[in-house]
């Protein structure tokens, strides 16, 4: 079930430039479970969405079948106006996994170094490749660990190596799987900082996950899941306004209750 809480998003058919993902029937099958149901939403670009909702609905499923590395995925699922998983949306997408994906024996700048020698091969771009790998590690903050082993450095410094090789190309669409999670509140508060100079600077669109309810307050929009369901589709504020709720938590719990009434009384209405 979805519930579309405002007129935001009307008018933007598949593939408009203010949409950057657009689902309809949204269905992944994994193993021999429905993890996701039919789900319809879209991602508007040049803005954060953050997807919240708890441990197990279906967050990272959604997200790898975005990135085009889910099986079983039916439906329609564009993302910047290609099908997903289209091979050229490689290099248009940005992928940050929960577990951080580095060299633990190469430095942070190795690392960097080795990935953009991937997306830019050949000696006519070092220049290019030395300044983007330099801009990622200032990006993520880690300018002063740039020559320390990956292998050395603490959980959430690792997490932002893979944040910074996912920088790298400049994606137009950065999907990024709890980035904060085990992060310190300082942290934490850097990195929404930088989503948003990303978002606003560099125009691209963010998808990030989070079962923080607080991180909500940061997105421009949100979907809220529940067991493989979108709750609601909304801006934070609507959802506040719409649920009579002070937090975004309270909203969610608000909209939880609300789908299990409904539940119950299409149960007995059958
Ligand atoms: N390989 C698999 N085979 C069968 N079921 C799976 C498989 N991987 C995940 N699932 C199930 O799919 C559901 C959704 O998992 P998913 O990892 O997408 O949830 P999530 O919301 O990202 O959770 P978390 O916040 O804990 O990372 C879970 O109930 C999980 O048990």
């Amino acid at each position: 079930m979805i519930i579309n809480l405002d007129s935001a998003g009307e008018g933007t058919a598949p593939g408009d430039a203010g949409t950057a993902v657009q689902a309809e029937n949204l269905t992944v099958v994994r193993g021999p479970r429905t993890v996701l149901r039919g789900l319809d939403f879209t991602v508007p670009r040049g803005q954060i969405t953050g997807l919240l909702g708890p441990s197990g609905c279906g967050k990272s499923t959604l997200m790898r079948a975005i990135v085009g590395t889910q099986a079983k995925v039916t439906g329609t699922l564009d993302v910047l106006g290609s099908p997903a998983g289209h091979p050229t949306l490689r290099t248009r997408i940005g992928y940050v996994t929960q577990a951080p994906s580095v060299y633990d024996d190469l430095t942070v700048r190795q690392n960097l170094d080795y990935f953009a020698a991937i997306l830019a091969p050949g000696r006519a771009s070092a220049d290019r490749r030395h300044e983007d790998v330099t801009r990622a590690i200032a990006d993520v903050d880690l300018t002063t660990h740039a020559d320390a082993l990956a292998g050395n450095l603490s959980g959430g410094q690792r997490s932002r190596v893979s944040l910074a090789v996912a920088l790298l190309g400049a994606p137009e669409l950065l999907v990024l799987d709890e980035p904060t999670v085990g992060l310190d509140p300082v942290l934490r508060r850097d990195l929404w900082n930088l989503f948003h100079d990303i978002a606003t600077q560099r125009e691209a669109t963010l998808l990030i996950s989070s079962h923080v309810m607080d991180e909500a307050e940061r997105c421009h929009r949100l979907l809220l899941m529940r067991e493989g369901e979108i709750l609601a589709d909304d801006t934070p504020d609507a959802l506040r306004t719409r649920t009579h709720s002070e937090t975004v938590e309270a909203a969610f719990l608000h909209l939880v209750d609300e789908a299990a009434a409904a539940g119950r009384r299409k149960e007995t209405n059958r």
